[in-house]
């Protein structure tokens, strides 16, 4: 689906990471770990084209980006925007049906279903300043459902989000990957990782490790003891 070649990652020329090599197959789903300030938000947004790299290519099946759908991190939410749930389920619709045309019956039913399927129907119409944190995850969930984009990023996806939540949560992730979404998703839960993730790619300081989960995870065990050890 998409190619990474000698990627560097970073911002203003400066890099970030070393450069990346690997593929992003199309209905894989990819664990990115590794210590804060490793490049994994950067990487997403690299994908998401929001920020240019430093060097290498990135180079797509087909020769064109996939439809992307994104949850950023919560930090990086608007929480006081003046909008409804409603609203904000909608806005996954756009891309497909674009921002000026009306939401036909079909629309409208599939906004509906995805804020069912996340539990939040008699929230439908409350002002999103009001929603507690896990709600709040379960809202941008629903526009996800809704964008139905083949890749789906989603960036520490289960912060500020209790764990009946956050399995609830993960159960969806694994829903969208079934029916052959391709999933990436930057966690700090080796365990979670462990048990739901096949692919795993680790961002560490001078390296990357990308393949299969039992595989890469121990590279993770091991950097983090010596990050330990040299602290
Ligand atoms: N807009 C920016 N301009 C310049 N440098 C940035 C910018 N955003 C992030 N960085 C730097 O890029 C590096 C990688 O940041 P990034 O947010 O990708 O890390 P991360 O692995 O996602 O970390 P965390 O686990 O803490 O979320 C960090 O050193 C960070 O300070």
């Amino acid at each position: 689906m998409i190619s990474l070649n000698q990627l560097v990652l970073g911002y203003q020329g400066r890099a970030v990471t070393q450069p990346l090599t690997g593929n992003i197959a199309k209905g894989s789903m990819t664990a990115i770990i590794g210590a804060n300030g490793t490049g994994k938000s950067t990487l997403l947004k690299t994908l998401l084209k929001l920020q240019p790299p430093v060097a290498g290519q990135l180079s797509f099946t087909g020769g064109k980006a996939p439809r992307i759908a994104w949850l950023p991190q919560l930090a990086e939410m608007d929480r006081q925007f003046p909008a409804t749930v409603y609203d904000v389920v909608c806005m996954g619709s756009w891309p497909v049906r674009g921002l000026f045309s009306s939401l036909n019956r079909q629309n409208r039913k599939r906004i509906a279903d995805a804020i069912e399927r996340v539990g939040l129907t008699p929230l439908t119409k409350q002002p999103i300043e009001t929603l507690s944190g896990g709600q709040f995850q379960r809202m941008l969930f629903a526009r996800l459902l809704v964008q139905n984009a083949p890749l789906v990023l989603l960036d520490e996806p289960f912060t500020g989000v209790d764990s009946q939540t956050s399995d609830f949560l993960m159960t969806l992730i694994c829903q969208m990957h079934q029916a052959g979404q391709t999933v990436m998703a930057v966690l700090h839960d080796n365990e979670r990782v462990s048990r739901h993730f096949p692919q795993v790619l680790l961002l560490t300081q001078d390296h990357f490790h990308w393949g299969n989960t039992v595989d890469v995870l121990p590279h993770y065990c091991k950097s983090s003891i010596n990050l330990a050890l040299s602290a």
